[in-house]
């Protein structure tokens, strides 16, 4: 059997007495795309943190293709391949939309001159970027600064993305360009973890859907019948916290 790209192993992320993560099980091949779904609060951006080492685990692990990751720090494992974009876009304002990009190139892929820049420039064209490269970041609206934060990500050369609610706040034909963005990066081979509330513009892009709810994934399995099943109706519209 091949090793799967990434593998969470019973990891608890605590913060003080707040147990956000308890026991979480989670391994997803190379090429896979999963969507994480949950209330508000449940622990899904906290797990993200997890594998991409912003946030130290308590108890369990992750591993990255086979190798143990869950000591090393967040910029070791960007440069092993973990992507990330943030809830909250937070570009670098005063820099130009393509000198964001480029310190992903830069710091998270370790290039340096003419590499750098065509990965920079690979990036911001597939978050649908290139004809803003010159402006400043800080410049942008919504949909732009979630471009960004997926370009940035990009620019990093990642085997692993890892995206969180990058289809909040936009409308309905913006979520329809950035579900064919993703789409196409998982067709090229990139595993993807993603985080969000528009279900409808998730379903259309993972291959499999975990409901994480109480700090434990609850469900696990083919996105519709994931979302049809009682553990979810049961997470949204309140329920015991068994
Ligand atoms: N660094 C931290 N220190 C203390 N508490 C934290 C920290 N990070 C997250 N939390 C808390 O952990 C809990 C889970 O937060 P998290 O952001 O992971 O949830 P979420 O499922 O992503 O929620 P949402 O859907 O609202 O983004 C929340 O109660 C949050 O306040």
């Amino acid at each position: 059997m091949t090793t799967p790209l990434l593998e969470v192993d019973h990891l608890a992320v605590h913060f003080g007495e707040l147990r956000v993560l308890e026991d979480v099980e989670l391994s997803v091949p190379r090429g896979q795309a999963v969507g994480i779904v949950g209330p508000n609060g449940a622990g899904k951006s906290t797990l993200l943190s997890a594998i991409s080492g912003v946030e130290r685990a308590t108890a369990g692990s992750v591993r990255l293709a086979g190798r143990d990751v869950t000591r090393t720090s967040a910029a070791q494992r960007c440069r092993l391949g973990v992507g990330r974009s943030f809830q909250i876009p937070r570009p670098f304002g005063d820099l130009t939309v393509f000198e964001n990009a480029l310190v992903g190139a830069e710091r998270g892929a370790r290039l340096r001159g003419g590499p750098a820049r065509e990965q920079a420039l690979r990036a911001l064209e597939t978050a649908g970027l290139l004809h803003l490269a010159n402006k400043p970041a800080g410049s942008l609206p919504l949909l732009g600064r979630k471009r960004l934060e997926l370009a940035r990500a990009l620019a990093t050369g990642p085997d692993l993305l890892l995206l969180d609610e990058i289809a909040g706040g936009l409308t309905e034909a913006e979520a329809e360009e950035l579900v064919a963005t993703v789409l196409s990066l998982k067709e090229s081979g990139v595993t993807i973890l993603w985080i969000e509330h528009v279900v409808k513009a998730l379903v259309q892009v993972v291959d499999r859907l975990v409901c994480l709810a109480y700090g434990r994934i609850r469900v696990d399995g083919d996105p519709h019948e994931v979302l049809a099943s009682d553990e979810v109706a049961e997470v949204y519209l309140g329920g015991t916290a068994a």
